[in-house]
This record gives structure tokens, sequence and C-alpha cells, in this order.
């Protein structure tokens, strides 16, 4: 169903948005109520300690798990029943936690993965991704298995490029990586949503990266949306004190 997407006080487009989702596993309740939009040009930011329900909510946007309640509307359409390539055909990537690189194919095979959806025309890799990470470029022989952490990350981060998107969700993109190669993550997001408009959706647990480069935060705490607000707001403590345990 078409639906229309209203422009947001800053002017951007919202290019997703979720609307009151709850989600089960069997009987026990993961998402209480979830709503958020994600704009277009904008870097949205979703922390919350282990446990609290983010992952289980991109897998809810991209999905992979169903809603028992609410909708999920990307670019206009409400995709809430659609499976997840159809959501990837309206132009959402989703760089899992985990990264769930293929260890047995290279990295030019990993990044190919990224063509399924891609017309013949576009089925290439755009240099911007080597420009964003030159290590990619360094390695494109090489086993994905073979890869650091860091490395396997900027690979996934590079094939879910690869089907360019129009809103791109990383789960926990800093997770168990050296800090020259966050940095590098992170100028890499500040640029995709500069100069590429895309929309970025990150769920963090690690505040000062999200800091750094959100717009807009949202705090999770046991399956609700606790606080949202400017990021400017996790410079209070009352805020920050919801991500103590
Ligand atoms: N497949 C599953 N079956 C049953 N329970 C699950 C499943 N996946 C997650 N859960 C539970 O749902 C809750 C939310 O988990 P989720 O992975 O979404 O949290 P998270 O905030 O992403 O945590 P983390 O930072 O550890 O990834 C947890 O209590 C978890 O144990």
């Amino acid at each position: 169903m078409e639906q229309t997407s209203p422009d947001t006080a800053t002017g951007n487009p919202v290019a997703l948005s979720i609307d009151g989702i709850d989600l089960h596993y069997g009987a026990a309740q993961a998402l209480r109520n979830i709503s958020l939009e994600v704009e277009t040009a904008r870097i949205t930011c979703v922390l919350g300690r282990n446990g609290v329900g983010k992952t289980s909510m991109l897998r809810a946007i991209v999905g992979q798990h169903p809603v028992s309640k609410g909708k999920i509307i990307l670019g206009g359409h409400d995709v809430t029943k659609a499976p997840p390539y159809a959501r990837a055909g309206r132009g959402i990537a989703y760089v899992p936690q985990g990264r769930e690189i293929f260890p047995q194919l290279t990295v030019r095979e990993n990044l190919e993965v990224g063509y399924a959806r891609l017309p013949r025309k576009q089925r290439f890799v755009e240099e911007e991704i080597f420009d964003l990470f030159p290590i990619l470029k360094d390695m494109l022989s090489r086993r994905g298995g073979d890869l650091s952490g860091g490395q396997q990350q900027q690979l996934a981060i590079g094939r879910a490029l690869v089907t360019r998107p129009n809103i791109l969700v990383l789960d926990e993109p800093t997770e168990g990586i050296q800090p020259s190669i966050i940095k590098d993550i992170g100028r890499a997001i500040t640029y995709l949503k500069e100069e590429k408009g895309i929309a970025i959706l990150l769920v963090e647990q690690y505040l000062d990266f999200c800091r750094e480069l959100a717009d807009v935060v949202h705090i999770m705490d046991r399956g609700e949306i606790v606080h949202s607000g400017p990021a400017e707001d996790l410079d209070k403590e009352h805020v920050r004190n919801h991500l103590t345990v």
C-alpha cells in the first residue's frame, strides 16, 4: 500500500519509519511499542546495553523476523509483511552484527554477493567503495576468512554499498574493532550521509562513536525506547543514566 512520506522538521524526507512495533520470540516479548523515523541524509543512532532488543529491532526492519504488532514503512511503502528481498529491492541494505562474511569466498566474491538484486548493467563495484576502504582493493583475491575483524567489517559495509542503497542499517559496526579502523568506518558513514544523502540507522553500544556521528539518538532499554532526542542529549547525565548498568 502506498503511503505519503511526510517531510520532517529538518526538511529531509523520511526514508524509513517504524510505528508501534512489538516482536516476540515464542511467548517472550523482545520489543514493545517501538516507533522511530530515519531521515534521508541523517544519522539516527539507537543505543542500548546488551540484550535490550537492538538486533531484534533491526531484524524486524529488514524482514528477518515478523512483528506481532505495528507497521514498517520504507520509502512510503508499507513493507510490514514483505520478505527481506522485497525490502532490499526498496533500497535498504543491512550490515549485520558479526559481519557474516563468507570465509571461503574471496573479497571480490563477497562483494559480488551484493549483485543479486542489481540489473545486469549495474553489476560492478563502484570505485567509490574502494576509495572509502582501500584495503578491499588490495585484498580482492584473499579469502574473507583471512581478513582481520576490522577488515571484515569494512568488507561487510562494502558489500552492502554494492547494492547502491538509500538506507543503510548497521548493527554495532565498532564491536571488537581497533580504534584506527573505527575512525575509518566513522569517516565512511559521515561521507555516505553527506555526499550520497543516504539515510543511516546505526545501532551501537559505543557511546562516543554514536555521539560523534549521530544527528538523532534513541536509547533502548528492555525492549522499549526510553529516550529520543538530538545527539547533544548524550551530554546530559540523566540521559546517560539509561546506559549504565
Ligand atoms: N532467536 C531468539 N530466540 C529467543 N530469544 C531471543 C532470540 N534472539 C534474541 N532473543 C532475546 O531477545 C532479547 C533481545 O535480544 P537482542 O539480540 O535483540 O538484543 P541486543 O540489544 O541486540 O543485544 P546485543 O547487543 O547483545 O546484540 C534478549 O533477551 C535475547 O535473549
